[in-house]
């Protein structure tokens, strides 16, 4: 069974069609990174996988998105334990205006845990795991907008870890950062795979090809090519792809 699966999934904001006829499988513990010029549907895509597109009004889906087997978009499915299971980092880094520790701690609150050891401990192994306990530990109760940039994405990956997903969505979450905090996000994805399914969008093509195991090429809301990452960047398929990924447009 794929962690994600979506099949025939057409995908309209109002009159417009964002997504044409998108298949794709995505296997446990993959980076996937999604590549394409701006515009062509990747972050719609990204976000149909958590339902984030319910909140706009006026969209339309056709076909199936699938979570290990199961269709997210049924009548039955509780959208915030599905965003429980897929969580997802936006482009930029977007703490609450809390301390280090509650913004980690948040989930775990709303969802109704009280037990002060288990918060405690799940803070720790999640700001442990997105590599970011070493430098906050002694001011955990310090402002998360004090952190720079590159340690507020960590803590917002840290959230998202929080909630022991199996998938984390990326969008393109270190554009908004510097060299040396894109370095440390990217040796992050890394480490996290070992736990994680990861998808990430990115425009930056090193980027994609150092780190991901497949990769989804779109252009003007079709999926042109998807496959190993490898192939797509040394001998893909299509024109297309090849043109992008030489840097001859997008
Ligand atoms: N809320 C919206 N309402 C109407 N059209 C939208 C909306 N969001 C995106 N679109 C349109 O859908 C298409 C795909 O947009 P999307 O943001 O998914 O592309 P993208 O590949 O992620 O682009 P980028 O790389 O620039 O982030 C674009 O033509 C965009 O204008």
């Amino acid at each position: 069974m794929y962690t994600i699966e979506a099949k025939n999934v057409n995908f309209f904001y109002g009159e417009f069609q964002a997504l044409k006829n998108i298949n794709l499988q995505v296997e446990k513990n993959n980076v996937v990174a999604f590549i394409g010029p701006s515009g062509c549907g990747k972050s719609t895509f990204l976000r149909l996988l958590n339902r984030m597109n319910d909140l706009i009004d006026g969209t339309r889906l056709e076909g199936e998105i699938l979570f290990e087997g199961k269709d997210i978009y049924r009548k039955d499915v509780k959208v915030d334990e599905l965003r429980k299971k897929v969580g997802m980092v936006f482009q930029k880094p977007n703490p609450f205006p809390k301390s280090i520790f509650e913004n980690v701690a948040y989930g775990l609150r709303v969802n109704g845990i009280k037990d002060k050891t288990y918060i405690e401990n799940r803070v720790e192994q999640s700001l442990r795991g997105a590599a970011l306990w070493d430098e906050v530990k002694d001011k955990l109760k310090k402002s998360a907008f004090a952190l720079s940039g590159g340690q507020q994405q960590r803590l917002c990956i840290a959230r998202a870890m929080a909630m022991t997903p199996s998938v984390l969505l990326m969008d393109e979450p270190a554009s908004a950062l510097d060299p040396i905090s894109t370095a440390k996000i990217e040796e992050l994805i890394h480490e996290l795979k070992e736990q994680y399914t990861i998808i990430i969008v990115t425009h930056n093509m090193q980027q994609a090809s150092r780190i991901s195991d497949k990769t989804a090429y779109f252009y003007l809301g079709e999926l042109i090519e998807f496959g190993d990452t490898r192939k797509i960047f040394t001998h893909p398929d299509h024109q297309s792809t090849q043109n992008y990924i030489t840097g001859r447009f997008g």
